[in-house]
């Protein structure tokens, strides 16, 4: 980034929604700090409660890096993932929101990437996509990824939004972008990535797609189960329907 990091003016609000990631929250936070350097950005963790802790860990966080470079935002019980990056948005003070995992599946050392990117394409979003030449995924089993993919055809093919990837959640979006987008989504749960940027199109904006390697969590478990698969079915045929 050399040269390009030091012309931008641009600050980035890095929203992480977490759920019992107590034992990811510190490596991801130290590794953004890493691969940012030269650039103003704030981290906004959207914590739903977490039994395990999470938040006494954020907490240390702020104690080291300060409370004006992480945020804890956090809400009394899970009340899901789309809902969690409207939370957090409503604090964010950068022009620009990148959206990431807590896990490591987002690594950031693909960050730069994004900036990059929409520096030099002037996009509203710069989505990751794993289903492009240089792009990929690790360590899941064969159901999820059939999952993950089946997902995304039946979505290409009933939608045509234009996105390689609908169901991915790394993202890099201007900061109007997201609220103008966010407010006529309806979806709470892993849906509203695929309603996000499906309305984005249907809106006009400009987006571009940056290739990333989802590598599976080492610590904790997933928390998408049957019933995102159903809301997700569901946030199909409405979209389908409404847009
Ligand atoms: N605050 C909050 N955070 C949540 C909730 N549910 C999940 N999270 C957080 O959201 C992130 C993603 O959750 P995972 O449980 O790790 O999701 P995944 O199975 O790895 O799914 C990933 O891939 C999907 C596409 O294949 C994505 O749709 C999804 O967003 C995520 O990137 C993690 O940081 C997790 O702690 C919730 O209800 N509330
Ligand atoms: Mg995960």
């Amino acid at each position: 980034m050399g040269n390009e990091q030091k012309e931008n003016s641009n600050k980035y609000s890095i929203i992480i929604p977490t759920y019992n990631e107590r034992l990811n929250i510190a490596l991801l936070v130290y590794l953004i700090f890493k691969h940012l350097p030269n650039v103003n950005f704030e981290i906004i963790v959207v914590d739903d409660g977490s039994p395990d802790g999470t938040q006494d860990i954020v907490k240390q966080l702020q104690s080291v890096y300060g409370e004006d470079r992480i945020l804890l935002r956090a809400r009394p019980k899970k009340l899901g993932l789309g809902t969690a990056y409207i939370h957090g948005l409503k604090h964010a003070s950068g022009n620009f929101v990148v959206i990431m995992d807590a896990d490591l599946s987002h690594h950031p050392k693909y960050l730069p990437n994004f900036i990059k990117k929409q520096m030099e394409t002037g996009a509203d979003i710069v989505t990751g996509t794993r289903y492009v030449k240089g792009g990929g995924v690790h360590g899941w089993n064969l159901m999820r990824k059939l999952t993950s993919r089946g997902a995304n055809v039946l979505a290409q093919t009933l939608l045509w939004p234009g996105v390689s990837d609908l169901t991915g959640s790394f993202r890099l979006y201007r900061k109007s972008v997201l609220e103008d987008v966010i407010g006529s989504c309806v979806s709470k749960g892993y849906v509203f990535q695929m309603e996000m940027i499906v309305r984005a199109t249907r809106k006009g904006y400009n987006i571009a797609e940056v290739p990333i390697t989802f590598v599976d969590r080492v610590y904790g478990s997933s928390k998408l189960g049957g019933s995102e698969i159903v809301e997700y079915l569901k946030g199909l045929i409405y979209l389908l329907l409404t847009t």
